[in-house]
């Protein structure tokens, strides 16, 4: 048994995003989103789900923030659902959105609860994707009318902030795999929705900063650390591809004001090229103040001109495995942030770390020993890191609750807490109480 202790100013939270947990679709003058018209669409969303209803925190945020009190977190990250706010995209207010949403936040303060704000958690409105998405500047303009509109409203009560989550989910995911909405599946759309969302951040931190916005601002990208098969240079390439695409090729630009030329020389070898326009560079690298950081898993990868656009292979080593299909393995945790200081030692939190681990009620409790299991060697590795001198300053874990895991809809489970989605009921899973305890303590004891 191993005991780490964590700084006193450590923050300890967990993470949520609006479609995947409020529900009431068609409820306060909401608009439709990409992720509405997607769930609909058959065969995209397992079982047909979508998030009409989801944990219905819509209606029961108070319910949320009594288990957040319960668990003893001082920070919680959620995104605003931009099709509240402006339901078109890009035309009217609807008050009726910014209402609720200063009801959430004020009873999270309340509940000595720090508000960690995510803008844009891929709810896009759907009328702006009807108009070309993120590759229309429109949508980049629209981005920054809809935070300002926030930044205005929330200022003083928000004070940590983050434009995008995610952005190769966003960019890659969404219009080059076409996993997750709208679905596209071409390499230079998904280059230009990369590029729309660059320029629509460094413009929302120009926004954020010109109106004396209270507190840090950063993004939020999900990493993709990847070792290579063999000592074959074509391995390491094919890793060195995969980990660029999710890290350098978003912090390269808003951190050096340029794209990784190997992976732009890459994708032009494919006829694809990016479209930046005069002054777009100096835009997107405007200074930010945090960077979020969403790990899940690591891969062994090798090189294999079939693996698509990257050709990249992740090989599978027989590694333990959560129920989506991702190895347990937290080492890749521990490298990645050492990568990460070649963007110098930035204030980094772990916005999204956590298990898929599909265990039921079994006489009133969820035994989810492998999520404990799965968090224990990764707070490790973030006691390991922060031992280092790096800035580690918080982490948060996905997710409170059991909620709408996109494509997988509700059949995967990465919360804290069981849903039932037939009666809504909320069920502390034993994982709730672990961390509940490694809160209370501020200290990690591992059970081996
Ligand atoms: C067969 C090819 O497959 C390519 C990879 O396909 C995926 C799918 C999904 C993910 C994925 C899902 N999550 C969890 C979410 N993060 C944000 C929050 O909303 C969570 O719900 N992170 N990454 C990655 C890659």
């Amino acid at each position: 048994m191993t005991i780490f202790k964590f700084p006193q100013d450590f923050r300890w939270g967990t993470a949520t995003a609006s479609y995947q947990i409020e529900g009431a679709a068609q409820e306060g003058g909401r608009g439709v989103s990409i992720w509405d018209t997607f769930a609909r669409t058959p065969g995209k969303v397992y079982n047909g789900d979508n998030g009409d209803v989801a944990c219905d925190s819509y209606h029961r945020y108070e319910e949320d923030i009594e288990l957040m009190k319960k668990l003893g977190i001082n920070t919680y990250r959620f995104s605003i659902a931009w099709p509240r706010i402006i339901p078109d995209g890009d035309g009217e207010i609807n008050r009726e959105g910014l209402d609720f949403y200063h009801r959430f936040v004020d009873a999270l303060i309340e509940a000595g609860i720090e508000p960690f704000l995510t803008l844009y958690h891929w709810d896009l409105p759907q009328t702006l994707e009807d108009d070309g998405g993120w590759g229309n500047r429109r949508t980049v303009d629209a981005f920054v009318k809809y935070a300002e509109v926030i930044f205005k409203e929330f200022s003083g009560k928000i004070n940590f902030w983050l434009t995008f989550n995610e952005p190769w989910c966003i960019a890659f995911l969404s219009n080059l795999l076409g996993i997750h909405a709208p679905g596209n599946k071409d390499l230079q759309t998904s280059i230009n929705v990369a590029h729309g969302l660059l320029v629509a951040h460094g413009k929302a931190v120009q926004s954020f900063r010109r109106l004396g916005t209270t507190g840090q601002i950063g993004i939020a990208p999900n990493v993709c650390w990847a070792e290579p098969y063999s000592k074959s240079p074509e391995d390491q390439a094919a890793c060195d591809r995969s980990i660029a695409l999710n890290t350098d090729w978003f912090l390269d630009p808003i951190y050096k004001g340029s794209y990784p030329q190997f992976m732009v020389d890459w994708f032009a070898e494919a006829g694809a090229t990016v479209p930046i326009q005069e002054g777009d560079m100096e835009i997107i690298s405007q200074p930010i103040d945090l960077l979020g950081i969403n790990y899940y898993t690591m891969g062994i990868n090798r090189f294999n001109p079939e693996a698509g656009a990257l050709q990249s292979e992740e090989v599978d080593m027989g590694l333990t495995k959560t129920d989506i299909g991702w190895p347990v393995e937290s080492r890749g945790l521990y490298e990645f942030m050492h990568y990460l200081q070649k963007y110098g030692n930035v204030d980094v939190y772990i916005t999204e770390n956590g298990a898929c681990i599909n265990d039921d009620l079994e006489n009133g409790k969820i035994n989810d020993d492998r999520r404990i299991s799965y968090y224990e060697q990764h707070l490790a590795q973030i006691h390991r890191i922060i031992n280092d001198g790096i800035n580690l300053k918080g982490y948060m874990a996905w997710s409170l609750m059991d909620n709408f895991e996109w494509a997988e809809g509700y059949r995967m489970r990465f919360g804290l807490v069981h849903m039932d989605y037939r009666s809504l009921v909320r069920t502390p899973k034993e994982s709730y109480y672990w961390y509940q305890s490694v809160i209370k303590n501020n200290w990690l004891e591992t059970r081996n």
